[in-house]
């Protein structure tokens, strides 16, 4: 059995190792870079740091006055709203970092950051679970999400990791309709030298069906569907996933094992309204958050963590392979107010 973890929490300014086996049979192994890779890992948490500026500069510029006063939380509730933390999250922490302030008798604004840095990471905390494979052979994972939102390429990206650690992929192609969508798997597949179940046209559901039945009998470790993009306003696209998701338990009754969200995280409170509408339709089991590079919503994870913790498996901070990250409450508090 595999999972995608990270160490929980590390120190301040240190950088994460990624963690070592620890046996079998519940193997664990990290998309990122092995503990003697430092430097790399380094380089990421700086890329998210500088990603999530454009969020974090106006949080942090509340901490830079001389006193803790009314007009310091007032700044801060605006700069939070600003970032999409929602009024929910926003209130919540508002209110646990005056209980924290009162506590500790800090009087320095520069330390009150470092509470709100506990705080956030506290509040993202149960956002931060690995996903496993392993448990099932093959492990069925369906991805959702709306257009554009980063599904075909954080596939491509996981499938790499997958592949690296010896796990047998298979792809299923289920955006029968965009040929440049099936295209573009199939990339990835070749790179990444995985299989491939992809039909021009027809059900989507019938690709899916034969590829979950393809991955049993090859004896696939995990079998990945990508569904084409959609709105969850548009119900009858909505009813086409429930579909997928009832035949592939059809072709294998513990499945889908996985069936996750992958949401724009450039789209602030939007988000949240997808996350939800795709919950309600769907029951996630887990989310992609991609493009926090260069966001000012970067927030929106603490209203998600407020209003619907389902578990953040990975962040997506640029296009490339290795800006598929695993999520980190404390790393992505520190990056926020950094
Ligand atoms: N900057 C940045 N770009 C990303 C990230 N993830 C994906 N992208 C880009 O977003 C665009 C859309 O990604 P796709 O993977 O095609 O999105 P999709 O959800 O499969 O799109 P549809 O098939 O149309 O539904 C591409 O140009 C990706 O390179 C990310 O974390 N950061």
């Amino acid at each position: 059995m595999f999972s995608f973890f990270r160490k929980k929490t590390p120190p301040p300014e240190t950088p994460a190792a990624g963690p070592a086996p620890v046996g079998e049979p519940s193997q664990v192994l990290a998309p990122e870079p092995a503990p003697s890779q430092p430097t790399e890992r380094r380089t990421w948490l700086d890329r998210l740091r500088s990603g999530l500026r454009k969020t974090g500069s106006s949080l942090s510029q509340v901490f830079t006055g001389t006193q803790i006063d009314d007009a310091l939380y007032e700044e801060l509730e605006a700069a939070l709203l600003m970032a999409d933390a929602g009024v929910k999250a926003t209130e919540f922490l508002l209110s646990d970092l005056r209980r924290r302030v009162k506590e500790r008798k800090v009087t320095d604004p520069a330390a009150v950051k470092g509470l709100l840095a506990d705080a956030l990471t506290e509040l993202l905390a149960p956002l931060e679970k690995p996903l496993v494979v392993g448990q099932h052979r093959p492990t069925v994972i369906m991805v959702v999400g709306v257009n554009g939102a980063g599904k075909t390429t954080s596939i491509g990206k996981l499938t790499r990791h997958l592949a690296d650690a010896d796990q047998k992929v298979l792809l299923a192609a289920a955006d029968t309709f965009r040929a440049a969508a099936r295209e573009q798997l199939s990339v990835w597949a070749d790179r990444n030298r995985v299989e491939i179940v992809s039909q021009e046209g027809g059900d989507p559901a019938a690709v899916t069906f034969d590829a979950v039945t393809a991955g049993k009998s090859r004896a696939c470790d995990v079998v990945i569907a990508d569904t084409a993009g959609r709105l969850p306003t548009q119900l009858h696209l909505m009813e086409e996933l429930r579909k997928i998701r009832r035949v592939i338990a059809k072709a294998d009754a513990s499945a889908p094992h996985e069936v996750l969200l992958v949401v724009d995280g450039n789209t602030g409170q939007n988000a949240l309204a997808q996350v939800k509408a795709f919950d309600e339709a769907l029951q996630l089991t887990g989310l992609i958050v991609t493009k926090l590079d260069g966001t000012a919503k970067g927030g929106v994870l603490a209203a998600l963590a407020r209003e619907r913790p389902i578990p953040v498996y990975f962040i997506g901070v640029g296009e490339k392979l290795e800006d598929l990250q695993t999520f980190s409450a404390r790393e992505f508090a520190q990056a926020l107010l950094a």
